[in-house]
């Protein structure tokens, strides 16, 4: 059995299991936070037709050659062309038509000059200087060309894209399902939040933090019913499951308690067992396991743990499954606004809290690290990872943090 293995091992391992979901159709204002599953080519010039970036007139730059300041030349104004309504008359020698912002540019017309500098009346328009041919004349195609490829497959769909692709009439677009991601939480000692507490009994927290960290990844979660300490159960409620998820999630039941049966439950229905325990602290005994192109991954019960290991093995899985090429967090340089002194000999990743102030990244270390407390997870949005046997770490030395959120900024 791959044991004790370690950190990118476990990572590497994870990742090559996962394939990008099948590509699903979705309207354009659902497509928020999907990644496309298609290189998007115009089909349309943008703009579609020359046409006028001001309010003022149309005319021919020719006829201004004469205009100056003491003698300005007079054009007659012989129509008016808001946008989305062309004019349809051809422009003569000195005859201007009154356009807008947005509006096609009409036949025989090379020049918008601006209503301010112009003195004009509904008849008539003056020009005061000599302009050039093309001037403020916005061409069709300028911005996107008609078979140009305006975004590529793998792009994530934010705001602008959406606009984008709306710009370009693509109503529709092919994009990365989403991977359904069960949540299993195990323990005898557990009851829903909104029951009553027994003596022994505590609420289970980890699934309602586990579906908000599927949910800030890109996943879709869905919260099973937490599950006792027993085999037969955890197994059957497992299997059942992977008929549907892309990836389980558990927590608890993964160490060498005696009624601990997570990764035996995961051994009896995988085809492929992928590890037990990774040289980290915390969340030792996480394990892994593979049913066809499923993935079940087991969070150790100790809420930070869960947590961490979430953030490290889990996130990254669900982006691939996204169809994301950048599954990795964004990792910074900042410096250390507390002492973290104790030096030990296995790798460890400590929560923290970066801010950034006037052109520097800062971190404080909160002052509980355990495994087991869930308090000091507050405000927490980065992780500190201390190789083995690194330290001690002091107040103002520079550090590298790892960005919980943010991946937006990975170049
Ligand atoms: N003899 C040893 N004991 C333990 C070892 C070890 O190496 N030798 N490892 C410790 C480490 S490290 C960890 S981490 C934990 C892992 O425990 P499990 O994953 O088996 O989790 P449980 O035993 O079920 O629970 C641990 C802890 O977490 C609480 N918990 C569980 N589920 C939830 C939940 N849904 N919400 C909130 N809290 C939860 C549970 O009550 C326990 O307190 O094992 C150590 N032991
Ligand atoms: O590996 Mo455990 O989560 O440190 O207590
Ligand atoms: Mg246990």
């Amino acid at each position: 059995m791959n044991t004790n293995i370690q950190i990118k091992s476990a990572l590497e391992m994870l990742i090559t299991e996962v394939k990008p979901k099948s590509p699903v159709s979705l309207n354009l204002v659902d497509a928020l936070g999907y990644v496309l599953a298609e290189d998007i080519f115009s089909p349309l010039n943008i703009p579609p037709f020359d046409r006028s970036p001001l309010d003022g007139f149309a005319l021919r730059a020719c006829d201004t050659l004469n205009a100056t300041k003491e003698q300005p030349t007079t054009f007659k104004v012989i129509d008016f062309a808001p946008a989305g309504k062309p004019s349809t008359k051809i422009l003569g020698p000195y005859q201007a038509i009154r356009i807008m912002t947005g509006a096609k540019i009409p036949d025989g017309a090379d020049l918008i000059v601006p209503f301010e500098e112009t003195e004009f009346t509904e008849e008539w328009v003056k020009v005061f200087k000599t302009y050039k041919s093309n001037s403020n004349i916005t061409f069709k195609g300028e911005d996107i060309k008609k078979g140009q490829r305006v975004l590529v497959k793998g792009d994530l769909i934010n705001p602008p894209e959406i606009g984008i692709l709306a710009s370009i009439g693509k109503n529709e677009v092919l994009v990365y399902d989403r991977p359904k991601v069960a949540i299993l939480s195990t323990g005898d000692e557990l009851v829903d939040v909104n029951q009553p507490l027994e003596e022994g009994k505590i609420p289970n927290s980890n699934s309602y933090t586990i579906a908000a960290l599927v949910k800030r990844a890109g996943g879709i979660p869905y919260i099973l019913p937490h599950c006792p300490d027993h085999l037969e159960k955890i197994t059957k409620e497992i299997s059942s499951t992977l008929k549907w998820a892309d990836i389980l999630v558990t927590t608890g039941g993964v160490s060498v308690g005696d009624k601990d049966y997570v990764m035996e439950a995961f051994q009896r229905i995988c085809d492929k067992f992928l590890f037990w325990k990774v040289k980290m602290k915390p969340g030792t005994p996480i394990t892994a396991a593979k049913y066809k192109d499923k993935l079940m991954i087991g969070l150790s019960g100790n809420p930070a743990a869960a947590f961490i290991t979430f953030e490290i093995f889990v996130k990254p899985i669900i982006k691939k499954f996204r169809g994301l090429e950048k599954i990795y967090p964004l990792e910074l340089e900042s410096t250390l606004l507390s002492n973290f002194t104790k030096v030990r000999n296995q790798n460890r990743f400590v929560r923290a809290i970066t801010y950034y102030d006037s052109g520097n990244f800062y971190t404080k270390l909160p002052d509980s690290h355990s495994s087991g407390v869930i308090s000091s997870l507050t405000k927490v949005n980065s992780l500190f990872f201390i190789p083995a046997g690194a330290g001690p770490f002091t107040e103002g030395q520079k550090i590298k943090v790892q960005l919980l959120e943010g991946e937006d900024l990975l170049p």
